[in-house]
């Protein structure tokens, strides 16, 4: 089954087109990292996946997720972990009270925060408590999001994905305001994740690729520049080019980095 399976979409805000005829598919088990400039519609393009924004109708196009063309956006919300820095916020301003086990148990309802009408069986508190482990933050149990860091509270939302062992993980710039240590400890996690569901990163940093991630998709100019296996797409002409700056890419044990500007 394909995660995703999008021919000719094209997709904006109001009059204005940001990424047009995208033609991209991503099977599952397979892991991706999104690469682009600031403003190149990355963000744009996982709002698609989430059915956030639909295509506009301008043209013929095709639209599949898990190989779906009509779905319920809240069934694909619990097959599509979603970690996006706007659900972070979501949960540091609204759930700011809410302890690390119950933004895990949040994840049954998609609902940021616990109520009254909401039931949760054993079976659900134990895999609640099993992923917490899983993810060895069983330490934050009681700890309330307010006085979490930012690494904390990411690996929380995290779980709360997990609850319903998504077939793929769609992260979009995840370390933002992660600290080296927490950074490595978080791309670590992914790697562990990535055993058994499809990742797709969002990412500005070459070296959080890790050696599993073997499909790039780089965006520029409003499209897929170019997409396929890291070796043939991460070099330092593709990336000079999207990126509007000389660089000078090095590959050390199935890992990149930029070694050198201009
Ligand atoms: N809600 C919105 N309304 C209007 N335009 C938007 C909106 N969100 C994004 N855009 C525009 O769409 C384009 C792509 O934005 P997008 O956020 O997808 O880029 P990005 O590649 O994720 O950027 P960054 O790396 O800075 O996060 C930009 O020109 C941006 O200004």
């Amino acid at each position: 089954m394909n995660i995703i399976d999008f021919e000719n979409i094209n997709v904006g805000y109001n009059e204005k087109i940001v990424l047009k005829d995208i033609t991209l598919k991503i099977k599952e088990n397979e892991h991706w990292a999104i690469l682009g400039a600031n403003g190149s519609g990355k963000s744009t393009l996982m709002k698609i996946i989430q059915s956030e924004l639909h295509p506009r109708r301008t043209n013929k196009f095709k639209k599949e997720i898990l190989g779906k063309s009509n779905y319920s956006i809240f069934e694909l919300k619990k097959q599509l972990g979603i970690i996006t820095n706007d659900l972070h916020n979501f949960f540091s301003i609204s759930g700011s009270y809410l302890s690390a086990y119950e933004v895990t148990l949040s994840g049954y309802y998609s609902s940021i925060g616990i109520f009254s009408h909401q039931d949760f069986t054993d079976e659900q508190h134990q895999k609640a408590q099993e992923v917490m482990k899983f993810l060895q933050i069983e330490h934050l149990k009681g700890k309330k999001v307010a006085a979490m860091s930012t690494g904390e509270l990411r690996k929380c939302i995290v779980a709360r994905a997990l609850i319903h062992e998504p077939k793929a993980f769609i992260l979009d710039e995840p370390t933002v305001g992660l600290d080296i240590k927490a950074q490595i400890n978080f791309i670590a996690m992914l790697k562990k994740l990535s055993k058994n569901c499809s990742i797709i990163l969002v990412t500005h940093h070459l070296e959080e690729i890790f050696e599993e991630i073997e499909n790039i998709a780089l965006i520029h100019k409003n499209s897929i520049y170019k997409s396929g296996k890291k070796k043939e797409i991460l070099t330092s002409q593709n990336l000079s080019e999207i990126f509007d700056t000389k660089l000078h890419i090095k590959e050390k044990k199935g890992r990149y980095f930029v070694e050198e500007i201009g």
